[in-house]
């Protein structure tokens, strides 16, 4: 029987990109496996939908000095050896890798064990989990053209994002329902990234009484996030992660408030919601949300606030000045040309499956 071996995690945009090739994986007959961590977000996710999981140690990656950098070393070495030890039992016909710092140990056993491997970067640069294990890869699947350029002329290929299917099944009325709103105002979806944003939070809860005038607000604030002082406020509702919901909750949204990580922005411009971008600065990362962010406000995708430049008037302003002009955004992503990105990777994978 064809089988693969799924893995990626850390947080949620390392994940639902494989989400996204399990219909078409299953359609085609395949035995999917998936290894993550023992305990990252990756394996509720996964583990819901009825997938075989299978946990491993990881240390994380880190490019800032803490004493855990110690100790991480031997975790990912010891997950090295657990990976190692499942695909020799498994002997899948291909692994595919999202990226995060649990792929590592999982691409490089692949590598040792000749199983051909797919790697998928999201953003316009590879993350420090994908440039280690980009020579140990077959393939090297991009999302961005800008990301192409950076990869070996024999590896890459630009595939886009693929994106969940059910997000484009969404129900207005269970989302209106999920949220308590009556339909009656035009909705507003502040979403701060898969782990939420403090940043983002506290600027869109110091302007609630404005914001709440105009829309009602659904508010998907991040694990720990969500406040109890905010619990009663008319037309404002937190969630600190949805999943199922999130289709329905798309559908009823007309203007988004959101980080730019590259899933997040390729699903509003696949479902074609109008939208501001407040990307993740680069004092906190390695900036690429900036550079994700830039790009759709120059093909007229979304308007762009960075962190450093919110003020009170500044946000209310933008998202009001997004929202009169929404068509004009809705029409510039109805013109993009977006990629098949799920057929592409499933021609690759069938390429490289050999059983049958
Ligand atoms: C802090 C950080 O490192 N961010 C990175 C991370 O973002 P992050 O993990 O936030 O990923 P994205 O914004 O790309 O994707 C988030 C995903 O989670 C889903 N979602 C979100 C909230 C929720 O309640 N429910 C839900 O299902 C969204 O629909 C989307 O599919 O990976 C991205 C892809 O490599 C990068 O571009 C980001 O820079």
């Amino acid at each position: 029987m064809k089988k693969i071996v799924l893995t990626g995690g850390g947080t949620a945009g390392h994940v639902t990109p494989n989400i996204a090739l399990i219909p078409a994986l299953k359609k085609e007959g395949y035995e999917i496996h998936y290894i993550g961590t023992y305990d990252g977000m990756e394996r509720s996710m996964i583990e819901s939908l009825g997938i075989n999981y299978i946990g491993i140690s990881s240390g994380k990656l880190r490019r800032y000095k803490s004493v855990k950098n110690l100790t991480d070393p031997l975790r990912v070495l010891k997950g090295f050896g657990e990976s190692l030890k499942i695909l020799k039992r498994l002997k899948p016909d291909v692994v595919f890798s999202k990226g995060g710092f649990v792929t590592v140990p999982v691409v490089f056993a692949a590598k040792t064990c000749k199983i051909p491997t797919i790697i998928h970067e999201s953003d316009m640069s590879p993350g420090l989990a994908n440039k280690l294990c980009i020579p140990k890869a077959d393939y090297v699947l991009a999302n961005f053209p800008e990301a192409l350029e950076k990869l070996p002329k024999n590896k890459g290929i630009l595939s886009g994002t693929p994106i969940r299917e059910e997000l484009f099944e969404g129900d207005r009325e269970k989302g209106l329902r999920f949220c308590g709103f009556s339909g009656d105002k035009p909705v507003l979806l502040v979403v701060g990234g898969s782990l939420g944003a403090s940043a983002v939070n506290e600027a869109v809860r110091n302007i609630l009484p404005k914001l709440t005038e105009r829309f009602d607000v659904v508010h998907l604030c991040g694990k720990g996030k969500a406040k109890e002082e905010y619990k009663d406020v008319k037309g404002y509702v937190q969630f600190e992660y949805v999943s199922e919901e999130m289709k329905d909750i798309f559908k009823i949204t007309d203007i988004a408030l959101s980080r730019a990580g590259a899933n997040a922005i390729c699903e509003l411009l696949a479902l074609r919601i109008p939208n501001v971008l407040i990307p993740l600065s680069a004092k906190a990362s390695r900036g690429d949300q900036i550079l994700n962010a830039d790009s759709f406000k120059k093909q007229g995708f979304s308007e762009v606030l960075y962190e450093e430049d919110i003020t009170e008037e500044g946000l209310l302003d933008i998202i009001l000045r997004t929202y009169e002009n929404r068509q004009e955004y809705i029409d510039n992503m109805k013109n993009s040309p977006q990629k098949d990105a799920i057929n592409i990777i499933m021609e690759l994978i069938k390429k490289l499956t050999k059983s049958d």
